[in-house]
C-alpha cells in the first residue's frame, strides 16, 4: 500500500495551521521578511496560508473554493518589485518551520523542501511590475515524488 498524502503524513488540517502559524511568526521575527509581512493587517492570513498549503499537499480544496485558487494567490504577490530579495529567505524560513512543527520524517521534509523551491520560484516570477497572471490557473498538487499529475 502506498503512503498517505503529504497532507495526511504531516498531520492534516491542524498541522497545516500549526505550520502556517509558526512560519508567519518566524517571518515577522526575520529582519528581511519582516518588511513585506509587517504591512499585512489581515487576521485571516495564517488560516488562508494553511488552507492553501493543505490543498496543494493533498488536502481538501478549501483555498480554491473559498479564496480564489492559485490565480488569486499569485495575484496577491504580483507586480510588487522588479528585484526578488525575499524568496531564498522565504524557503529557508519555511524549512525551519517544517522542522520545528511537523513529524521528524526525512522523506516528508525533503518533499516539502522541493515543493517550496518550485513554489517560491513561481511566486518570484510574478514579482516584476510587468508580470501578468492568467485567469483560472489550476491549483498545483504536490506528491511524494514531486508535482502530482
Ligand atoms: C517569495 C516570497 C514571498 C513573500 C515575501 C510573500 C509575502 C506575502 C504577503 C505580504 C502576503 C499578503 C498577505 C495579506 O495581504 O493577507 C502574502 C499572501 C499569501 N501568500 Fe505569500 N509570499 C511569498 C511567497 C509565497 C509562496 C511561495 C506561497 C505559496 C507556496 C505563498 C502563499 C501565500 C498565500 C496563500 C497568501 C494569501 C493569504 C490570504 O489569502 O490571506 N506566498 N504573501
Amino acid at each position: 500500500m502506498g503512503r498517505p498524502t503529504l497532507f495526511e503524513a504531516a498531520g492534516g488540517a491542524p498541522a497545516m495551521l500549526t505550520l502556517a502559524t509558526d512560519f508567519h511568526a518566524r517571518c515577522l521575527a526575520d529582519p528581511l521578511l519582516e518588511h513585506p509581512f509587517s504591512h499585512v493587517d489581515n487576521p485571516d492570513h495564517v488560516r488562508h496560508l494553511a488552507d492553501y498549503w493543505g490543498e496543494v499537499l493533498g488536502g481538501p480544496p478549501v483555498f480554491s473554493q473559498r479564496h480564489g485558487g492559485h490565480t488569486a494567490m499569485l495575484r496577491i504577490h504580483a507586480n510588487q518589485c522588479d528585484e526578488d530579495p525575499f524568496s531564498a529567505r522565504f524557503r529557508e524560513v519555511f524549512d525551519e518551520a517544517v522542522a520545528s512543527t511537523l513529524p521528524e520524517d526525512p522523506e516528508l521534509r525533503r518533499a516539502l523542501h522541493d515543493y517550496m523551491t518550485v513554489a517560491a520560484g513561481e511566486v518570484s516570477a510574478v514579482f516584476p511590475t510587468t508580470a501578468a497572471v492568467a485567469e483560472g490557473l489550476p491549483m498545483p498538487r504536490w506528491s511524494w515524488s514531486g508535482p502530482a499529475a
